[in-house]
């Protein structure tokens, strides 16, 4: 049972997809009125516990679909507990049900108001202009009441989604409601995972109304495309626990190539990303002038002095082949060109990451195609752009999916919601994170700890890709709890790695 509480919660999945669930379900035999009634008394529950003062005066906001219905529904159980309820409807036309009941509330005397101004007074607003059926932009008069809305700055709780968002790409349609919560109903919809939409949706939380899973695995399949990583999946991806016979390289060897004269600090943080990772073996390859900065940073690691070329760059590498993974890029600077279709040449799964982005965007991203074993290209939207240059015009997870694609790699695309993309399809969506990391030196601490658990992981690739950027983001947002979002360096960023693992398990 846990298992399948656990399996619903990883899921994301479109407005059409939430529909099809929903068709199967009203198919069977449920009443669309009693999924609705279940759904929207579950809200009406969660916003008691959210605010239980019964003197909180509620402005509720109507539209003519279900989110409507739902949203009359919870005037209505409000109204009937003590609270005082105000209903801002602006449309005349409603869908038969949500009629229904605004016939309804309006007989129990909940005064509807066609204009948003009568709820200024209202201490509390909840959302139910659109849910999943929000299908164009919103008309001026209706976004002039939202953004008047917005510039009052009042708690609101938006039922599935902010009005206003569309639920797959996330993206603003004209206007839309800026939320203090989201209550996402029955499975997370991907807007959630959106950077466009993030500033609308507040804090998102998941309401289970008892979707059957055997409607969800037949619309979604078994092995769903979309998923987040929640706290027990990224359990289970660790590279945990270590058998008790082992020794360091049956713990992984990783090689990181990085630094230069003038981007020394970007090898270190690697390096200490990596040490994060608990790899069994690291070493790093930087130009032959770094060696001694490198040393005593990361007595622990191998140093291999690289020659250089007259700009402080890595001229030449040694042999890759006793690696088990080649992560590349951090401060190499674009002088770096030769060592790159080195490691593009080499037999293991590489990740490529800063200046080894920018040296493949020249180079071609074809180049990799060739490749035996796995890439893993970690680019934020800059390198995504020179990368990608004919993605365009797409939402980030739209846009990662089909980078993935065209390309072979995997593909994780750094943001407020990182999300990775393999060729095949899949896509794991990291739920959290922190504006501290908006900060140079966090994305070379990644590298490193990617390359350091790739290096020891007996997992699929893009899982321990997922695995490692969930991490991070944890290891942010706990370091920015204690630090404040301002204390984030990577080296903080790195310590706080090994307490996020530990709170995990
Ligand atoms: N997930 C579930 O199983 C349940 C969901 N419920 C709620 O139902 C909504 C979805 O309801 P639906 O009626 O399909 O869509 P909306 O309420 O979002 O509204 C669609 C409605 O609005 C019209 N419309 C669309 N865009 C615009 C626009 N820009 N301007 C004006 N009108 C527009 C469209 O033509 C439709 O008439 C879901 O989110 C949940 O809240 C159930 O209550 C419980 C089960
Ligand atoms: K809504």
């Amino acid at each position: 049972m846990s298992h399948f509480r656990e399996s619903l919660e990883s899921i994301v999945v479109s407005a059409n997809q939430m529909s099809q669930i929903e068709g199967r379900i009203f198919e069977a035999g449920m009443p669309v009125a009693a999924l609705m009634e279940k759904a929207a008394g579950i809200v009406a529950t969660r916003i008691q516990q959210l605010y239980p003062f019964q003197k909180v005066s509620i402005g509720v906001l109507v539209g003519p679909g279900h989110n409507g219905g739902d949203a009359l529904v919870v005037a209505r159980e409000l109204h009937l507990q003590g609270y005082s309820i105000s209903i801002y409807q602006p449309f005349s036309k409603l869908k038969e049900l949500t009629l229904q009941h605004a016939r309804y509330t309006n007989s129990l005397g909940i005064p509807h108001h066609q204009t948003i101004q009568a709820l200024q007074e209202c201490e509390l607003i909840i959302d139910g202009l659109f849910g999943f059926g929000l299908e164009r932009s919103l008309t001026s008069d209706l976004a002039d009441a939202v953004n008047l809305l917005n510039q009052w700055q009042k708690p609101v709780i938006s039922i599935d989604i902010p009005s206003g968002i569309h639920t797959d790409t996330g993206a603003v349609l004209g206007a839309a409601v800026k939320a203090t919560h989201t209550l996402c109903l029955g499975l997370w919809k991907r807007a959630i995972f959106q950077d466009t939409a993030l500033e609308y949706i507040g804090k998102a939380e998941r309401l289970d109304f008892g979707i059957p899973h055997s409607d969800v695995w037949a619309i979604l399949g078994q092995n769903p495309l979309i998923q987040q990583i929640t706290p027990t999946l990224a359990r289970s991806f660790l590279p945990l626990p270590r058998p008790l016979v082992t020794h360091k390289y049956k713990q992984g060897h990783l090689l990181l190539i990085c630094g230069s004269s003038r981007y020394a600090g970007g090898a270190i943080l690697a390096g200490l990303g990596a040490r994060g990772s608990g790899v069994g073996m690291l070493s790093i390859a930087v130009p032959t002038s770094l060696k001694p900065l490198l040393v005593s940073h990361l007595p622990e690691a191998l140093i291999i002095d690289c020659p250089e070329t007259e700009t402080g760059a890595i001229a030449q590498l040694p042999s890759l082949s006793q690696y088990d993974i080649i992560a590349c890029g951090p401060g190499l600077t674009q002088d770096a060109e030769t060592i790159i279709e080195q490691v593009l040449q080499s037999e293991q799964p590489l990740v490529l990451d800063a200046d080894g982005l920018n040296i493949l965007a020249k180079l071609g991203i074809s180049k990799i195609s060739t490749r035996q074993n796995p890439t893993i290209l970690t680019p934020h939207l800059g390198e995504f752009k020179r990368l990608f240059p004919s993605i365009e015009n797409l939402d980030r997870i739209s846009a990662v999916s089909e980078a993935a694609r065209q390309s072979g790699a995997i593909v994780l695309f750094k943001g407020a919601r990182t999300a990775i993309a393999h060729p095949d399809g899949k896509i794991w969506l990291i739920p959290q994170s922190t504006p501290a990391l908006a900060r140079g030196g966090s994305g070379d601490i990644l590298t490193g700890l990617l390359g350091g658990l790739l290096a020891q992981s007996k997992q699929p690739v893009d899982k321990t890709v997922a695995i490692a950027a969930w991490l991070h983001s944890q290891a942010g947002i706990k370091a920015a709890k204690d630090k404040t979002e301002l204390g984030v360096d990577g080296i903080t960023l790195a310590q706080y790695i090994n307490l996020a693992v530990s709170e995990l398990l």
